[in-house]
């Protein structure tokens, strides 16, 4: 058994701060607001796992104030994510109950941790780990069963987590100790009016009361058999789990180990606890071998190289910015019921700008301020003579009331398409924000003159690969990419102006359609279409609505 007691108590933040660069210029509208949101991410990013994430995705902080929630955005990252863990998560790490104590102490003695520290760090990974597979939307009433230890402390810490995530917490917290790290987790509990809910109130009607159950009862250091009142709220656990239809009662969430469950050994008896998710903690025991349920999770992302190297562990790199990682295979899923329930605020005729321009800015700068991951990327749709479509994304490089810019290689397939055709499509989607705009209009190349503007506004590195890629021919292999741009790259090392190629340079969208489209809840989504009509010797905005 640890001595918590002990050890010293400090509250590190988590949060990170992080600023996005405006990722373009925009040549008549002001340079979008640059979004500056702090908190710790619950989405894995695309991002290669690394101790210097590029691109946190602060939604959670940015979207609030638009009113828009972000219920596809965990999932959509969390899925990419989680097929790249799941890979490289092959071969993970299981600890024995003795080295699992022994990293507890190491951290806590010569690595400078407190024990405070650690628990805050678990407990948000198990928030993080819930939110990422429980959608709020669907799963809204925790119940956070906290046994006497420090696997009840994170417990308590998920459960402020979660409420400010969102979630409507309740604690089950039978064995209270006084020492101050566990007083004080529950005044802080307290402070937010969480209830604390008896024991004798659980043994009614569980599956109808709540929407998760997590099981912070025993960690790492439980030995034997449970006592009560714990006896019996486990074996109330394992009633829920077997008994009931899983798509009618509360997925039950077990920190660290299923409580009651053998440390290394797991379920001996074959009667305990089955959770459906489990969310290890450092790394995972050896029990967790045994878990069969069809979400893994780790979490506690704190672990220094000195443990690492000493106890030789295989960890799945936790991505971007997230606290926490899924470990082995994701659940297959039904792709025809993938759906969302898009919440957002309504798109009213009375409220949009009459310039079908402003509300694209209105809407490009709320996407900017989200934080959401390169806005300005569109799909291009281009179409031949002989009417065969293509489409490709592209990003928008500027946009006035002359159209959208973007800039490509004149050889490429979208350019031979123009040439024949300049009728062209773009679409934006900003999953995160349930918006969509879609715009369609004539093409021409922009002049020579902006075209040089811009190429040698781009990093050198980007001027070299512009000449080296025939865009869209065919080639031998990847070494023929490289070996041309070595050659570039020498040529004008000496920093030497790097001249722009004639086959490479911008094309603008002169639109004369755009469509704006709120995704709503039932499918009932808003389309606000903006066409153009004449109106004596000019030309007008006109809005009307599509059925969705
Ligand atoms: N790196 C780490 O080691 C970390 C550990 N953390 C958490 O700490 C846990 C380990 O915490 P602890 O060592 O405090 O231990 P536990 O929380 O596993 O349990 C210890 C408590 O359970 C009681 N207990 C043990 N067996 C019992 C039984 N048969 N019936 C009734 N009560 C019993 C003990 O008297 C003690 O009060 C981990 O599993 C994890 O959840 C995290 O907070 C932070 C990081
Ligand atoms: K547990």
């Amino acid at each position: 058994m640890l001595a918590a007691a002990s050890k010293i108590r400090t509250i590190s933040g988590v949060a990170s701060t992080t600023s996005r660069a405006m990722p373009f210029f925009l040549s008549t509208f002001s340079a979008p607001t640059t979004a500056a949101l702090s908190v710790p991410s619950l989405c894995p990013t695309r991002q290669n796992p690394s101790t210097h994430p590029r691109r946190p995705l602060a939604f959670f902080a940015a979207a609030a104030p638009l009113g828009v929630l972000s219920p596809s955005l965990r999932r959509s990252m969390a899925s990419l994510a989680t097929s790249t863990a799941a890979a490289a998560a092959a071969e993970v790490t299981h600890l024995s109950q003795r080295d699992a104590a022994e990293i507890d102490e190491q951290l806590m003695g010569p690595l400078g941790f407190s024990v405070d520290q650690l628990m805050e760090l678990a407990g948000l990974s198990v928030a993080a780990a819930v939110a990422e597979v429980y959608k709020l939307s669907e799963h809204t009433r925790v119940l956070i069963i906290c046994g006497p230890g420090n696997n009840g402390g994170d417990g308590l810490v998920a459960a402020r987590h979660l409420y400010h995530f969102g979630y409507k917490p309740f604690v089950c917290y039978p064995k209270r100790t006084s020492r101050p790290l566990y007083s004080g987790l529950v005044t802080q509990l307290e402070s937010l009016d969480i209830p604390f809910v008896p024991v004798e109130d659980l043994f009614h009607d569980l599956a109808g009361q709540f929407d998760i159950v997590i099981d912070a009862m025993f960690g790492f250091s439980f030995h034997g058999t449970p006592r009560p009142p714990f006896d019996d709220l486990i074996q109330m656990l394992v009633s829920l789990s077997v008994t009931d239809d899983s798509a009618k009662r509360p997925p039950i969430v077990s920190v660290d180990i299923p409580s009651g469950w053998h440390v290394e050994e797991g379920d001996v008896n074959g009667g305990g606890i089955k959770p459906d998710m489990l969310v290890s903690l450092t790394a995972p025991k050896l029990c967790a071998k045994k878990f069969t349920g069809p979400h893994h999770f780790l979490g506690g992302r704190f672990v220094p190289p000195p443990i690492s190297t000493k106890y030789g562990l295989e960890l799945p790199p936790y991505p971007g910015t997230s606290m926490c990682v899924r470990i082995g295979k994701a659940p297959s899923v039904d792709i025809s019921s993938l759906r969302e329930n898009y919440i957002s605020p309504e798109l009213l005729e009375n409220q949009v700008m009459s310039d079908p321009f402003d509300q694209f800015r209105r809407w490009f700068d709320e996407a900017v301020t989200a934080g959401l991951r390169e806005p300005n990327a569109m799909a291009l749709t281009t179409v031949n003579k002989a009417g065969k479509p293509s489409s490709r994304m592209v990003l928008l490089k500027g946009v006035d009331r002359h159209g959208f810019v973007w800039y490509t290689n004149y050889g490429s397939q979208k350019a031979h398409d123009l040439s024949e055709n300049s009728n062209a499509a773009l679409l934006f989607y900003w999953n995160e924000m349930n918006r969509q705009v879609r715009v369609e209009g004539l093409v021409q190349k922009v002049s020579e003159e902006e075209s040089e503007k811009y190429f040698h506004s781009r990093p050198r590195g980007s001027q070299l690969g512009a000449i080296v890629s025939k865009q869209s021919t065919v080639i031998s292999g990847r070494d023929v990419l490289q070996h041309v741009y070595k050659e570039l790259e020498e040529k004008y090392s000496d920093g030497s102006f790097i001249p722009k190629p004639d086959y490479w340079g911008g094309y603008r969208l002169t639109p004369n359609l755009f469509e704006f489209w709120q995704g709503q809840q039932s499918r009932l989504h808003d389309r606000l279409q903006y066409s153009q009509r004449e109106v004596g010797a000019s030309t007008a905005w006109q809005i009307e609505r599509l059925a969705p």
